[in-house]
């Protein structure tokens, strides 16, 4: 049977990064999708942005929207403190078992709590089911036309404190105009735009930072 982007992904990570190294699976990926087949990983050109973005936090607690194949969870994951944690939905289970071996061929699997299933589902039971109070930052990375939904439900679940961040992917290409209005006009929010390219090409992208002012 044929095998899967994903699954082709994976083979190259395990073929070419270091066991533990997270760093080397970043850079694995990015060859792979850069000179074997796209993939829609933030990539490193936004990648870097995300990079600064987590630094200038150094969060606690991590909601990663939208898992993948991993790439974004091994980014933020390799730069958070001790008993920080991220915890990443993935509504496909293809996807899903792709990004668990990812990122245990990282090392990262203490740090990070795959949960598969739905933002919507899932979201109102952060507290009861993780322990979560709130969240120093979410990183919107799943399908476009949930940003919007999903953003209004953290805030109702009170998942959000004053300066917690959130960080949309693609508010370009493919682009979330409802997001981007709502969050661009909401008072509660101080916005700014990172503009950058989609992942492995010249067209244009960027990431939408926004922190909540209580
Ligand atoms: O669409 C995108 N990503 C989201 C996505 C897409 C498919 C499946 C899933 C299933 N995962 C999923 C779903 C629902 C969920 N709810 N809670 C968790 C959760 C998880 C997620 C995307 C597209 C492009 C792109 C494509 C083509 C093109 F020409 C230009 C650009 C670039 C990107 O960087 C992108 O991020
Ligand atoms: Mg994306």
């Amino acid at each position: 049977t044929q095998s899967t982007r994903p699954q082709r992904l994976l083979s190259a990570v395990q073929k070419n990064a270091t066991r533990g190294d997270p760093r080397s699976v970043v850079q694995a990926i990015d060859q792979f999708c850069r000179h074997k087949e796209w993939a829609m990983n933030v990539g490193d050109e936004k990648g870097c942005i995300l990079d600064s973005v987590v630094s200038e936090i150094n969060p606690a607690t991590v909601l990663e929207l939208g898992t993948y194949c991993g790439y974004s969870t091994v980014r933020i994951a390799s730069l958070l403190p001790p008993h920080a944690k991220l915890i990443t939905l993935e509504f496909n289970p293809n996807y899903a078992s792709i990004a668990r071996q990812v990122i245990a061929w990282a090392g990262l699997e203490d740090k990070v709590q795959l949960v598969e299933g739905a933002s919507g589902d899932w979201i109102p039971k952060m507290k009861e089911q993780f322990g979560v109070k709130t969240f120093d930052l979410v990183f919107l990375d799943h399908w476009k036309d949930r940003y919007l939904p999903d953003t209004k439900l953290i805030e109702e679940c009170g998942l959000l404190t004053k300066g917690s961040v959130l960080l949309a992917d693609n508010v370009i290409c493919p682009g979330t105009p409802d997001y981007l209005e709502y969050i661009r006009s909401s008072p509660q929010y101080e916005s700014q735009y990172f503009k950058s390219h989609l992942e492995y090409t010249k067209v244009e992208d960027g990431l939408e930072k926004s922190v909540f002012l209580g």
